[in-house]
């Protein structure tokens, strides 16, 4: 997280603010009274990140009303403040022009749009969600639009790209402010369409209104975020919210799995356009299905078929049949947005476009042994990865661990997962937070070991903390036919330990282990860098989950 929290904001702003009256935003959204017209340049819901002239949008939280910061926010050249009635008060204690809405939440993202000029002019959004493989997708996505010629932005959680300049990501999806400010300033850049992902958090919060997709898609949903969402049905009804018509004018949902399934019968009720897509090979029917995946390097190639007989030929670079359903859904999207088969056909065999490395994600480290820096945090991720990794002789040895004050039900199914998938185990700390990291790991070893027990299994289960220890232990037992996973923390740079930022990248560890252990990692520049890097940019995404 960025200490200034002002700084940071100013990079997602337009070049050239708008200026935009207060009694306009209120013809544009009813629910809004003024009393005293001002003019604003900007909007903001941190006082800790207020802009000189924005309207400053004191919202009720969990921990606090943001209306106690009217103050501050006033202090920092906020123009007028936005509250409820329980922060009316506070916020006409600055003398400020007050604008009252009863829910604030619900209008935030249509006064941004009004105040950024987004409603009707911003870059053709294709929006992505699903408990995994929203960043792979969209990275795919965004390479697919370059090599069509299209001028792309990037938002999500590993970085977002808006021009020239890298602008740091520090949530999977900014707040709805953020948002349309920086669709704002990708408009005004000449960039015209935009990959992102978007989180449940994001629907909940209410992160996304205001914004209408031209392509939604669906990867999958397994167990995440229950300490959020409380039930699955209610994790995935904030998933569906982002394939209601009024939010994404086509849909791609993968129809792998039941959620999947459900959200396409949903979304077809409705009248709105959605595809389908099948990305195993098990029979189950949709628009478009994948097929014909076979081994290409390191990655696959395969095609995907529709059944009028359509078909484009792929290759995706990035290791672990996951990988194909993410690129198979980059690739329909892109369909689904109007590009037509010979294009798109004409663009991969062009450019190449689907062997774009994403940081972090399935990221090779080393050959003998194999070395591979993951970022699967959940159950279901923890299995495929290390199904994608397994050599056809040779033990695999994985490292990973869970992070504090996130939903801790997960934690004894990733151990149990990691011990029946694994040869080795080396359970250590992840982001442990406010936690005590001896009692996530705890947590972790309890499912690990009953696994063992329950199902007989040889696995070795290990306990090794700090996280760049059990890395060097996991290369220390390793022999060259043997493959290392590192899992959990893909491509950040800081670990949170009780507040303290503690500077860990799991890739660098892992190579400074394999080379005192005397093998031969590859050249860093041959391994993934950021998309800005990508882009010949400078600077660098960092993101703390
Ligand atoms: C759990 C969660 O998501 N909380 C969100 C929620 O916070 P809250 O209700 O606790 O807010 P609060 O602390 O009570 O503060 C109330 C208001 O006062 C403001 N405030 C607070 C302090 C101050 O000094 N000045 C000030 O203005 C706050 O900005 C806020 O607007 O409302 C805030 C305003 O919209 C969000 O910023 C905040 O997200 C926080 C930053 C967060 O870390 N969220 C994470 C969990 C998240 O969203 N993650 C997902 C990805 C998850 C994944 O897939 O792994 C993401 O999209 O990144
Ligand atoms: N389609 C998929 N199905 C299941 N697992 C996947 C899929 N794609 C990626 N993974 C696994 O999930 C991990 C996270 O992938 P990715 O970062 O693309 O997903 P994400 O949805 O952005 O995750 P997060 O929301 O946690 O940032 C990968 O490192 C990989 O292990």
């Amino acid at each position: 997280m960025p200490t200034d929290l002002s700084t940071a904001e100013r990079a997602f702003r337009p070049v050239h603010p708008p200026r935009v009256r207060l009694s306009d935003i209120a013809r544009a959204v009813p629910a809004l009274s003024v009393t005293d017209d001002a003019v604003v340049s900007g909007v903001c819901l941190d006082s800790r990140a207020v802009q000189a002239g924005d309207l400053y949008i004191g919202l009720p939280g969990a921990r606090a009303h943001g209306a106690t910061f009217s103050d501050a926010a006033a202090a920092a050249g906020a123009a007028a403040i936005l509250t409820d009635d329980e922060g009316l008060a506070a916020a006409a204690a600055t003398g400020l022009p007050v604008v009252s809405t009863t829910s604030v939440r619900a209008v935030i993202g249509d006064v941004s749009a009004c105040v950024f000029g987004t409603q009707s002019d911003a870059p053709a959004l294709f929006g992505v969600t699903g408990t995994n493989g929203k960043t792979t997708t969209t990275y795919f996505l965004r390479s697919l639009l370059n090599a069509l010629g299209r001028s792309t932005g990037l938002i999500g959680t590993i970085e977002i790209v808006a021009g020239q300049t890298p602008i740091p990501s520090v949530l999977t999806t900014p707040e709805a402010t953020q948002l349309h400010a920086l669709l704002a300033r990708m408009r005004d850049g000449g960039i015209d369409a935009t990959a992102m992902e978007v989180s449940s958090h994001a629907l909940d919060y209410g992160r996304v209104a205001g914004l209408r997709y031209a392509v939604a898609g669906f990867t999958q949903l397994t167990q995440d975020h229950l300490d959020l969402h409380g039930t699955m049905e209610e994790y995935f009804a904030s998933k569906a919210r982002l394939f209601e018509p009024e939010t994404s004018r086509a849909a791609v949902v993968t129809v792998d799995d039941a959620w999947g399934r459900l959200l396409a019968a949903r979304r077809r009720e409705t009248g709105s356009h959605v595809l389908t897509l099948a990305t195993r090979d098990d029979g189950a029917e949709a628009d478009w299905t994948v097929t014909d995946v076979a081994a290409h390097g390191l990655g696959h190639e395969f095609t995907l078929r529709n059944a009028t007989g359509d078909a484009v030929s792929a290759r995706v670079g990035l290791p672990g049949d996951f990988n194909v359903s993410n690129a198979a859904l980059a690739l329909t999207m892109i369909l689904a947005s109007g590009i037509g088969v010979a294009a798109l056909q004409q663009a991969l065999d062009e450019q190449d476009p689907l062997s774009v490395a994403v940081p972090g994600r399935m990221q090779v480290i080393s050959h003998r042994p194999a070395a591979v820096v993951d970022f699967a945090h959940n159950a279901d991720a923890l299995q495929r990865a290390i199904a994608a990794v397994r050599p056809a002789s040779g033990r695999v040895i994985t490292v990973f661990g869970a992070t504090g004050d996130r939903d801790a039900t997960k934690r004894p199914v990733m151990g149990a997962v990691a011990a029946e998938c694994s040869d080795v185990v080396i359970i250590t700390d992840d982001d442990p937070h406010s936690e005590d990291p001896a009692a996530i790991r705890s947590d972790v070893l309890a499912g690990a070991r009953q696994a063992v027990t329950d199902q007989s299994l040889t696995t070795a289960v290990i306990e090794a903390s700090p996280r760049a220890a059990a890395i060097r232990h996991a290369v220390q037992l390793a022999t060259e036919e043997d493959t290392i996973l590192v899992a959990g923390r893909g491509h950040e740079t800081v670990q949170d330990v009780a507040g303290v930022d503690h500077a860990l990248d799991d890739r660098t560890e892992l190579s400074a282990a394999l080379v005192a252990a005397g093998f031969t990692p590859i050249a860093s520049n041959e391994t993934s860098t950021t998309a800005s890097e990508a882009d010949g940019q400078r600077g660098e995404g960092v993101k703390s989950s």
